[in-house]
């Protein structure tokens, strides 16, 4: 006899901002007993699936997640006793309809996607298999490269950087392990890096230092000085990667970089940039470099620059299948970024994924700026192949949590395991 959901049960935690978030438990009628927690944005696409929060000012400021724990309670649960935790994407889909918006705004996407993962998990556990193995079959043994914020700026830091993150890609390590290696050791000399020209080794949201600096360009400098002084070899051992986030300074018909006190730009005038960038330093990767509404740029600036690099979509497509569908037509990018909680179910990502596949493109399973200490993007980044997975500064346990999960998931493969350490793009 099948083992069926015999409990769903939800709950308010706290998020790594300090905010309300979502944490439901799948209990099943064997004793099984799942749980999942629901990240967070703060740079967060216009198009992305509601995160529903109480909007009652007595409580966080009106952040507090009551409303939608309840209607996991309320709602949801009632629909689910009695199933099988194993079909999943029936699972999914009968909330959908039971939410009947488009955009997950009546039951809430925070509230809808914490049942999706802890209904995986407890399907995992009753199948006697880790995530990563339930959620990606026998073939789900590459390990992800890293992509380890380690500058912070835009909306996750207080400081003079109009771009949101500069990141860390160590894609030349012979393994995870190693990778990982790379990415904390240059974190570490990039704080000596900052100390001795005496700049702020103070944090932003993603672990990543949030120095002042006089140009949005000096953040990679510093980093190519960190990996060297690393003793590592930038380019070869250690790239770069950016999310200027730009939707986050998009206005006045263009970009103003005012944060660092860079001017106002043109979207062509952006690309230009990104192009004397890239002639400039050892960059691979580029997400947002533009605005979500901004169509026509993203199309010419992959023209421009898409054989170079790889340029992901991350508000622009908020893991939508209609979003990419037409990025694909247009070719506004290359890659996608893979946020469950923008589309809020796991199924609907893995469509997301799918479609990624079928086009050709790349796709980075990524957290949130808000996180939780579940590492559920570990074992999914495995299942799903890949080959990236953005998660922030090596240090910060929600940020650790995910790369102490693909530690794990590495040793438990042993010899199985693959690193991509393929990942070149410019060959
Ligand atoms: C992780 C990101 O930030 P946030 O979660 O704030 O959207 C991002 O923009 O890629
Ligand atoms: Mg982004």
């Amino acid at each position: 006899m099948k083992t069926k959901i015999a409990q769903v049960y939800a709950m308010e935690i706290l998020d790594s901002r300090g905010n309300p978030t979502v944490r439901v438990f799948v209990g099943l009628d064997d004793g099984t007993l799942a749980q999942a927690s629901v990240p967070s944005g703060a740079s967060t696409g216009e198009h992305e699936a509601l995160e529903l929060r109480d909007g009652d000012k007595a409580r966080f400021g009106g952040k507090g997640v009551a409303r939608a724990v309840a209607n996991v309670m309320d709602v949801i649960a009632p629909a689910l006793l009695g199933r099988d935790p194993s079909r999943q994407a029936e699972i999914d889909q009968d909330m959908r309809a039971l939410d009947g918006t488009p955009d997950k705004s009546k039951l809430g996407a925070n509230a809808m996607l914490g049942v999706s993962m802890a209904v995986a998990r407890a399907a995992a556990q009753v199948a006697g298999l880790p995530l990563f193995a339930y959620l990606g079959g026998p073939g789900a043994c590459r390990l992800p490269v890293p992509m380890m914020n380690v500058i912070n700026g835009g909306k996750h830091a207080d400081n003079s950087i109009d771009f949101q993150e500069f990141m860390l890609v160590p894609h030349g390590a012979p393994s995870f392990r190693e990778a990982l290696r790379y990415g904390a050791e240059t974190y570490h000399a990039l704080k000596g890096v900052l100390s001795h020209r005496g700049l702020s080794t103070a944090v932003g949201d993603e672990g990543g230092f949030a120095p002042d600096l006089d140009s949005n360009e000096a953040a990679c400098e510093l980093i190519v000085e960190a990996i060297q002084a690393a003793g590592l070899k930038p380019g070869e051992q250690v790239a770069i990667a950016l999310d200027p986030a730009a939707s986050s300074f998009a206005g006045n018909g263009g970009y103003d970089l005012s944060k660092s006190g860079g001017g106002h730009k043109t979207s062509a005038q952006m690309t230009d940039l990104y192009a004397q960038w890239i002639r400039s330093y050892p960059i691979v990767s580029l997400e947002d470099g533009l605005a979500e509404d901004d169509w026509a740029g993203f199309t010419a600036h992959t023209a421009a620059l898409g054989d170079k690099v790889q340029i992901v979509g991350d508000d622009i497509f908020v893991t939508n299948t209609a979003f990419i569908r037409r990025g694909i037509a247009e070719r506004c990018a290359n890659a996608v970024l893979i946020k469950l909680n923008q589309i809020g179910t796991v199924t609907e990502t893995i469509e997301a994924i799918d479609l990624c596949r079928e086009a050709g493109w790349r796709y980075v399973v990524s957290h949130r700026s808000g996180e939780t200490e579940d590492s559920f993007i570990a074992d999914f980044a495995v299942a799903m192949g890949g080959g990236q997975i953005k998660t922030g500064a090596p240090c910060r346990g929600e940020r650790v949590a995910k790369y102490n999960r693909l530690l794990e998931i590495e040793h438990e493969l042993g010899r199985a395991a693959v690193y991509a350490s393929a990942y070149r793009l410019n060959t």
